[in-house]
């Protein structure tokens, strides 16, 4: 992939081959013949057949599933948009390794491979509000980090953000590209008082005018009001969508970073499931413009991963059935009265 400049970027987010139609039909034939009510393992059959089309093969598998986290620290928290200090993105970016995070602990439940990934944790971005959050070359330096970090042979991947002050990039990214005010869009993130989430959907108006009509381009969106650690997650998500490795989506942060994709080309998404809704009320909106239903609503709210690393639960169930079960022929068990 040519992501030399803007121009080869945006070139390189069009023009994507589907998933293979033939394996996603077979897998649905499948599911049809399965002991069971047709249908009656909901969702977990659509995840089976999702899997089959972006894996290519009528018996997808899980054995190589990938957990990447970015990290990066964003210059807009000097205006008290954060309850938490800056410093925690190194410190969390150390236990993502040391293995004290909660990401640790799900990539371990549900047998996925972890690896955190330093966006300039020491290096905090332009204050979005007022000046571009990047230069050119430093989003594409972010993005590319997030293409190379993605291998093209993983049988899922899951992307995860860190970065204190991130959900008012993400707030100020949702904003440029689906319309709507600050006060639509900010939340309270890792748990802002009420006096500091006004303050917060004041500091996106503001970037919102600071930039005015630059952010109409989605790329020029992220590289000024988004980070480092988003360039990224967007990177590494064109990167799987190029390779048809299929993606879970994480909460507000990560759905914010690829949703300029989507704004590129409708189909920029088609190998993603959404894992869950976040608990951050500009997530359910960002979903909405996606056009994604979401697996699971746990009111999670942490980001790393940690809401899609949930409903990797979910695909090894869905998996488990799909290849496990016995048909009802196999079983010898009577089909539904009437048919033959
Ligand atoms: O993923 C989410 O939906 C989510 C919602 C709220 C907070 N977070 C995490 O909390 C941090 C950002 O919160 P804040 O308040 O500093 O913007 C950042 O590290 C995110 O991963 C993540
Ligand atoms: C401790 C802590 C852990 C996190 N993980 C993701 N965002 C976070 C924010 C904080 C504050």
């Amino acid at each position: 992939m040519d992501l030399s400049s803007m121009e080869a970027l945006r070139a390189a987010c069009t023009d994507f081959a589907g998933g293979d139609v033939a394996s996603a039909d077979a897998a649905r034939a499948r599911q049809a013949e399965l002991v069971k009510p047709e249908g009656s393992l909901g969702r977990l059959e659509d995840i089976a057949v999702h899997m089959a089309r972006w894996q290519r093969t009528l018996r997808p598998r899980l054995d190589n599933a990938r957990i990447i986290v970015f990290a990066g620290s964003h210059g807009v928290t000097r205006n008290g948009v954060s309850p938490f200090p800056d410093e925690v993105n190194a410190q969390m970016l150390g236990g993502f390794r040391a293995g004290f995070a909660a990401i640790c602990q799900l990539a371990e439940a549900f047998g996925a491979r972890l690896e955190a990934i330093d966006c300039g944790v020491d290096e905090p971005t332009g204050d979005l509000a007022s000046e571009p959050a990047m230069t050119e070359e430093g989003f594409l330096e972010a993005v590319r980090k997030g293409v190379n970090a993605v291998g093209g042979s993983e049988d899922i991947l899951i992307f995860g953000d860190m970065g204190i002050g991130n959900t008012t990039a993400a707030a100020a990214v949702a904003a440029a590209l689906f319309g709507g005010t600050g006060a639509d869009w900010a939340g309270r993130g890792a748990g802002l008082d009420e006096t500091g989430l006004a303050r917060k959907a004041e500091v996106v108006d503001s970037a919102l005018a600071f930039h005015g009509d630059a952010l109409g381009d989605p790329l020029e969106a992220l590289r000024r009001v988004g980070g480092r650690e988003m360039a990224a997650i967007m990177g590494a998500c064109l990167a799987a969508r190029r390779h048809g490795v299929p993606v879970l989506l994480d909460g507000y942060i990560v759905c914010a970073s690829v949703a300029p994709l989507y704004r590129l080309d409708r189909s920029a998404l088609d190998h993603a499931l959404a894992a869950h809704r976040s608990a951050e009320p500009g997530h359910r909106r960002v979903l909405e413009g996606l056009g994604l239903d979401p697996l699971l609503d746990l009111g999670m709210r942490l980001g790393e991963g940690s809401g899609a690393a949930t409903a990797l639960g979910l695909v090894r169930a869905a998996l488990a059935c799909h290849n496990g079960m016995a048909t009802f022929a196999e079983a010898a068990v009577a089909g539904r009265k009437g048919d033959v």
